[in-house]
């Protein structure tokens, strides 16, 4: 099982500890009592030897001493080397062992996949490396703090992911935090420090500090040839210094044209927002007349954008309803995927895990979808099985659309292909966050907050049945808490006579799609 990527598997993690925490308590008890054993025996031998010794040769002439002493080394000495080449504990080191090899069990691939989950929280909400490594997320505190070799394996990691400024000061954060028991860590993180120092290009700096890992170890031929490679390479720039305090990037001043990557993490951070001019017309209430298919459900919807449209219904899911999911869904959860060139793929793109199930499953998957029906007054015949998904602390879904792109209809990827695209889509919130894990959608300046009971409803497509690229959205990485959502995703077979096309007329915008498609395709 994988646990980082969902906080549900994650609680079960503390069962196991539990468990391997008898099997060690067992362990040193069985071996306490050997070792309270052969002290005890230890002192008997010690005092008899000085009695020995202090009485000389008379202690040989009494038949009962000598009968004593060759008892002593033949039977009790033979108990005595018995007992010490006994592997006392070995029941409980071979359960430890057992359950530690459990498939269940995390195993140290883990570790990598939390390092990365929280590198993208610290990156995305741009937290200092001070607060995080005292253990305070986006300034509320919870009281773990971490060791100069956590702060340093963080440090490795975003060096790794070219997070350089990030690595940079993760390197002098476990500096800061050495102390006795882990100083033998020193040269390790003046290593890092060097490394990144020389791609911020602060030269002067990486050569101070290559002195002062080279006084800590003088002997290192390892260190004395990496100073000679560095001297060579940069021997004309020594005087280039640069004093590094960001940890982050600046936050531009203007987004425009900046990649999507971008684009989603300065959403995420709420950084990215819509000009108020935007919200002049938008209308919130039991809403029936914006839209046509609304007269039918009078339910409590909030308009964020009409085009493309994008509503929240709220109180459309009840707790109930989620405490009958939740149940239906426990110890079925697998790491999620992505659709790759081929085939579905495990990614850092996507790191939650999920499951699907078929509306047959139970009674109140269908009870929602005439929900949805109502909410969206579309076909729901042609929807996808239920989908299910649960995020841990990190956890995130980076930009994407919903839609299939061509490829994915090449590959047979898409299924059943006779359903056509994904028109739309109905995301449920089955848990509150209680930091980040927000809906983001960069390129319209949205952010959606979790709020269990609520539901995000938007068209993938145009009317035509070109997929609207304004509709990229993503998952942003969880602070603290653990998010549940559903997703309804509704395809474009015979929804023709539903879908209310002259309320959005786009047939401008999607003919320029379709020929850019085609182009595509070709
Ligand atoms: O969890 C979210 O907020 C978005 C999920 C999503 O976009 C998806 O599963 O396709
Ligand atoms: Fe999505």
């Amino acid at each position: 099982a994988e646990f980082y990527s969902s906080i549900h598997e994650m609680t079960k993690v503390f069962g196991y500890e539990q468990r391997l925490l008898l099997h060690m308590q067992k362990f040193i008890a069985d071996n306490e009592s050997k070792l309270d054993f052969l002290k005890a025996r230890l002192i008997e031998f010690e005092r008899e030897r000085d009695e020995a010794a202090s009485e000389g040769v008379a202690y040989f002439q009494s038949p009962l001493n000598k009968f004593v002493l060759t008892k002593r080394l033949t039977l009790d000495w033979q108990r005595v080397e018995n007992l010490m080449s006994t592997e006392t504990g070995s029941m409980a080191l071979g359960r430890l062992h057992k359950l530690r090899r459990n498939k269940r069990m995390p195993s140290s691939g883990e570790v990598a996949g939390a390092i990365d989950g929280l590198l993208r929280l610290q990156y995305i909400y741009r937290l200092p490396t001070k607060d995080i490594a005292a253990g305070i997320l986006d300034g509320v505190p919870y009281g773990t703090e971490l060791d100069a070799q956590l702060c340093l394996d963080i440090g490795r990691q975003a060096l790794q992911d070219r997070k350089t400024l990030l690595a940079h000061s993760w390197a002098l954060e476990a500096r800061q935090r050495l102390n006795e028991e882990s100083l033998e860590l020193q040269p390790q993180i003046l290593a890092l420090l060097v490394e990144t120092k020389v791609e911020l290009e602060d030269f002067q700096g990486a050569n101070s500090t290559y002195h002062e890992l080279i006084e800590l170890q003088p002997a290192s031929e390892q260190h004395a040839k990496n100073y000679e490679t560095f001297m060579q390479a940069n021997k004309d720039k020594l005087s280039q210094s640069k004093n590094i305090t960001d940890e982050h990037d600046p936050v531009p001043e203007d987004f425009t044209g900046l990649p999507d990557d971008i684009l989603y993490r300065y959403t995420c951070s709420g950084h990215i927002r819509p000009p108020p001019a935007e919200f002049r017309d938008l209308r919130c209430g039991f809403m029936s007349e914006t839209h046509p298919f609304l007269i039918l459900a009078p339910l409590k919807v909030e308009e964020l954008q009409r085009e493309p449209l994008l509503v929240v219904y709220h109180d459309v899911i009840y707790q109930g309803e989620i405490d009958i999911i939740k149940n239906l869904t426990k110890n079925r959860f697998e790491r999620a995927q992505v659709m790759g060139d081929n085939t579905s793929v495990v990614s850092t793109v996507r790191t939650s895990q999920f499951q699907f199930m078929p509306k047959t499953t139970h009674k109140v998957l269908q009870t929602i979808d005439e929900r949805v029906a109502d909410m969206t007054n579309l076909n729901m015949d042609y929807a996808e099985d239920h989908q299910f998904s649960n995020y841990g602390v990190g956890g995130h879904y980076a930009q994407h659309f919903d839609y299939f792109l061509p490829p994915a209809f090449e590959t047979n990827q898409v299924s059943p292909v006779e359903w056509g695209n994904r028109i739309a889509t109905v995301l449920f919130y089955l848990s509150d966050v209680a930091q980040g894990g927000g809906t983001a959608f960069p390129r319209l300046k949205q952010l959606l907050m979790p709020k269990k009971g609520s539901a995000a409803f938007w068209y993938n497509l145009h009317a035509s049945g070109a997929p609207n690229e304004q509709t990229l959205h993503g998952a942003c990485p969880i602070i603290v808490g653990s998010k549940w959502v559903q997703n309804r995703w509704i395809r474009e077979y015979i929804q023709g006579d539903k879908r209310p096309c002259e309320v959005w007329d786009d047939s401008l915008a999607s003919y320029s799609q379709i020929k850019n498609l085609k182009h595509k395709l070709q």
